[in-house]
């Protein structure tokens, strides 16, 4: 028997509840969740009383039981054959209580008077990827996810056309191209083996995928190697590990090292923005976890390119801009303040060539002992034990259809419930301290095929796929291996270790299942034996009979070669530089009204301020900052080891605008942009590193010329600077066919830079401090219009970038090394220029600033001098200030707020508004 449980605000809507009435034009709206929970033996009204007590808890919520939907009541919950993953803890809980439950279903209810409500809700709050939406109480017969076993399918390849083989390797969802079905053929000869299952197309086609082999960048040749040797001549001693874990990690102080990770979900938010966004802050804070012997998440940091907001979507049926937008919020907030880690950066861009797909970044940096910044190496005889979330049938394919750029349907989207990751956090960092831990990996992408076959590669590895706990009641076996639910991990165990290791994990209310051993046989294998039971596998380091064979092949035979594609130089482009306009002062005050309401540029508040920054309590500095109104700050800054003052500083740098008009050129700018913000902030330059995130077209023109002068630039800059990057992941589709043609993303890199300085006190800061002092721009300009947030509303679009001569800001960083002492405060120059900088400035402290008559040129106050910085220093320092800095004096800072040039007021009421509220306006 089903029973429906509805937790119910008890007073006044929570504001949560009031924010979306108001985004949604349903002033009256009332939101709840339902929770249906099958029974094995009926509860009783007891029984029934207790679950109620249980769900509504003491925070001014009422739960009712088995009430229908109403008339002006829609509910959406996920279609039938998407597992959800509460009904586990609903299981839990009941059981806690007593309760005989065997499985559970949660929906969210919307009750309003509007008679748009439904349609509304369709429109806002409804994927039907993966939901239904009832206006009516649904009707269920079981909540139990019903099935049964599928066997292995067997191919004998060698008796297959080509047209067969390539028909096979591209059925079931797979992108397997004929000369890799042709290579799985060669396996089966060399095998000699009587067939091959479609287990080993499915493995092959998530390992040969872009996402896990990196095949494009491979195809280029060797692009990875060449941004690692350049990181490694650097010879910079802080690169702990670079580009061969899960993040990168970088030497710290009082013997920790610090890991930094991002990575992008482009493909599954382009289908559901919701599970999208929320799984990339899931999976990259696995990431962390998993590096070396464990880090643990110190701050997360998220970056979306989106359509604009007032567009549709260029494809029928997937969420628009908007919708993407209030999803991404909503699932940033549930992902990172339900794990309890700091948001540092979030920002959001408008920029219609990511209408099909968008950018979907998210990063995360973490903490551990130098002494576990190593990843470990499973020995033959380790258990394989997988911990965290059951595995259900969601994201299938969802690395080799991201990698593909192909379409993924309603299994490739990932499902994330962060609670899970919670427990095991804490019980990971506990058997790191207890030294349980042989090695670990996340499971991600490509689900434990991944993890499975690169943590045992090149050792060995046996799996049986029966021993995995499963949401479904069955799932054939390469479902079982490529499933990419989320919140799992992968540890190597000693068997001496175990008994310790699962009572720290039982502790935590890990799910814990040791489902094989490493080997030393170099082969990777995977079976389905429902014989074998835990307890044969915690005893025996053999499997035995291996019931249904997936695959049991030797490593060397899965590796696939990549043609190599070669590519000419860089197109040239010459079109001439354009300049700025002349403009009078009232000009300047009515285009600084629209730079303002630029998302570049406004304040991103609605968003930011649903995001905790401040749990864990590390945070020293960031992500916002002012007095009067919160302005995003230029970096963050935390200081994660107990007792100590020592800062990890966090920034980045992207532009999609400049990489529009030249990805090499935008890159320079981009790097020097993140590098300059770091020293501003008061890092070294030797104590800086970067991680790289390419996302970058397949079907656009020269992508590929693009792509590969994007790396060799930024390998020339990393030796240049001796800042080294790290880590990366390089997302290579970001071509989409769409119902309007194909739409493709420019080629660009995100850039973060984390660095490290010894007190967190001796850290630049922002706002401005008092009257009296001085005003001034300095570094290196990059004064043309093209590009900028000025430019593109003045309808500037055509002409270069400007050239960076490296050896001029070598010498400005060694200039501002040496007296950043000397500013009372200091901000980077971002979009909006100057300007913006001076508007922000200005609201963040209360205090005005008088420019020189000089300074109203568009120019001057619009420009975007990427490298530079408006600095506040006292008259007195001004002489002292090396040559190398490129200082000019802009005005200088009095008591009463605005920012006033020539008798002109700039900051007017329409622009302070205009600033605080445009970006809330155009997403709600
Ligand atoms: O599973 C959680 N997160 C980590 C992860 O490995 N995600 C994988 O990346 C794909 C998106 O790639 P993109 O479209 O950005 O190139 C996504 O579909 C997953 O397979």
């Amino acid at each position: 028997m089903i029973h429906k449980f509805s937790v119910r605000t008890a007073g006044a809507a929570e504001p949560d509840v009031e924010r979306a009435g108001r985004d949604l034009g349903l002033p009256d709206l009332e939101i709840w969740h339902d929770y249906y929970i099958q029974f094995a033996t009926e509860p009783g009204a007891e029984g029934i009383a207790a679950v109620c007590d249980a769900l509504h808890g003491p925070l001014g919520k009422v739960t009712v039981a088995d009430v229908a939907l109403a008339e002006g009541e829609v509910q959406v919950a996920y279609r039938r054959g998407v597992v959800d993953n509460e009904s586990d803890s609903l299981v839990a809980m009941c059981a806690a209580l007593g309760l005989d439950a065997v499985a559970g279903k949660m929906a969210t209810s919307y009750k309003s008077s509007s008679p748009k409500l439904a349609e509304i809700i369709r429109a806002t709050r409804f994927n039907q990827t993966i939901e239904e939406l009832h206006e009516t109480e649904p009707r269920y017969e079981t909540l139990m996810p019903s099935g049964h076993y599928e066997p292995a399918r067997y191919y004998d390849l060698t008796k297959l056309s080509d047209d067969e083989l390539a028909e096979l390797g591209k059925a079931e969802g797979r992108n397997l191209s004929l000369a890799q079905m042709r290579h799985i053929r060669g396996i089966q000869e060399q095998l000699g083996a009587e067939s091959v299952t479609d287990v080993l197309f499915e493995a092959l086609d998530a390992r040969w995928s872009d996402h896990c082999a990196h095949t494009t960048w491979k195809s280029l040749g060797s692009l990875l190697g060449r941004l690692v040797a350049a990181s490694k001549d650097t010879q910079n001693p802080n690169i702990l590990s670079m580009f061969h874990d899960n993040a990168g990690v970088w030497d710290f102080y009082d013997d920790h090292a610090i890991a930094v990770k991002a990575e992008t979900h482009n493909g599954p938010s382009a289908i559901s923005a919701y599970f999208g966004q929320l799984t990339k802050l899931g999976g990259v804070l696995r990431d962390i976890l998993g590096t070396g012997l464990v880090a643990d998440p110190i701050g997360s940091f998220e970056y979306t390119a989106l359509g604009v907001p007032e567009t549709p979507a260029p494809i029928a049926g997937r969420p628009a801009p908007k919708q993407i937008a209030s999803d991404t919020i909503r699932a940033i907030k549930e992902y990172g303040n339900t794990f309890g880690v700091p948001m540092t950066y979030s920002h959001m861009t408008f920029h219609p060539a990511y209408r099909a797909k968008p950018f979907a970044l998210g990063g995360s940096i973490g903490i551990m002992p130098t002494s576990a910044a190593q990843p470990g190496q499973p020995q033959p005889g380790d258990l394989v034990v997988l911990i965290g979330g059951l595995t259900g049938n969601e994201g299938m394919h969802g690395a080799s259809a991201s990698s593909a750029g192909s379409t993924m349907d309603v299994t490739s989207v990932q499902i994330g419930a962060p609670l899970e990751q919670v427990k095991f956090r804490k019980a990971l960092v506990d058997l790191r301290d207890a030294g349980c831990l042989r090695a670990l990996t996340d499971v991600g992408g490509a689900g434990l095929n991944s993890a499975v076959g690169e943590i045992g590669d090149p050792g060995g590895v046996w799996i049986n796929t029966a021993l995995v706990p499963l949401k479904t009641s069955a799932l054939p076996m390469w479902r079982i291996l490529l499933s990419e639910s989320q919140e799992r991990m992968l540890l190597a165990i000693p068997p001496a270790q175990y008994a310790e290791a699962s009572r720290i994990l039982k502790r935590h209310q890990v799910r814990t299942t040791a489902i094989g051993r490493f080997t030393d046989t170099g082969r990777y294998t995977v079976f389905h034996q429902p014989a074998l039971a835990e307890a044969d596998v915690l005893e025996r380091a053999e499997p035995g009979e291996f019931g249904e064979l997936g695959f049991d092949v030797p490593y060397e035979l899965l590796d696939f070669d990549i043609p190599r594609v070669e590519t000419g130089p860089v197109p040239a482009i010459s079109t001439p530089a354009p300049s700025w306009p002349s403009m009078a002062v009232d000009e300047i005050g009515k285009l600084l009204e629209q730079v303002v309401a630029d998302a570049e540029v406004a304040s991103q508040h609605y968003a930011d301020s649903q995001y905790d920054s401040t749990v864990q309590g590390n945070t020293f500095y960031g992500p916002q900052y002012g007095d009067q109104h919160r302005v995003s700050t230029g970096y963050w800054a935390g200081t994660p080891v107990d007792g100590s003052r020592a800062a990890a500083v966090l920034s980045t740098a992207f532009n999609p605008w400049l990489f529009d008009v030249h990805p090499v050129d935008a890159l320079r700018q981009m790097f020097v942009d993140v590098v300059a913000g770091q020293v501003l902030a008061g890092v070294a330059l030797n104590d800086i590193c970067l991680t790289d995130n390419f996302y970058t077209p397949h079907l656009a023109e020269n992508w590929q010329e693009w792509l590969v002068g994007m790396v060799d630039e930024l390998a020339a800059l990393v030796r240049h600077f001796g800042v080294p990057v790290i880590s990366g992941k390089d997302s290579s589709a970001g071509s989409t066919a769409t119902d309007e043609g194909v739409v493709s993303v420019p080629p660009a890199v995100f850039l973060t830079a984390l660095g490290k300085a010894p007190d967190a006190a001796g850290l630049t800061p922002e706002q401005w401090t008092g009257a009296g002092s001085v005003l001034a721009l300095i570094g290196p300009r990059t004064p043309s219009p093209v590009a900028t947030v000025a430019g593109r509303l003045l309808g500037i679009s055509e002409g270069p970038l400007d050239a960076v001569d490296l050896s001029t800001v070598d010498a400005y960083l060694a200039a501002l090394a040496s007296s950043r002492g000397s500013f009372r405060s200091a901000t980077r120059i971002g979009p909006g220029g100057v300007a913006a900088g001076l508007v922000k400035g200005a609201l963040a402290s209360g205090l005005g600033v008088e420019l020189n008559p000089e300074a109203a040129q568009a120019e001057l106050l619009f420009a975007e001098h990427r490298a530079g910085a408006l600095v506040e220093l006292d008259e007195a320092a001004l002489a002292a200030l090396p040559e190398a800095l490129n200082s000019v004096v802009l005005g200088r800072l009095v008591d009463e707020t605005g920012v006033r040039v020539a008798g002109t007021e700039l900051l007017t009421p329409a622009v302070a508004d205009r600033w605080s509220g445009s970006f809330t306006a155009r997403i709600s």
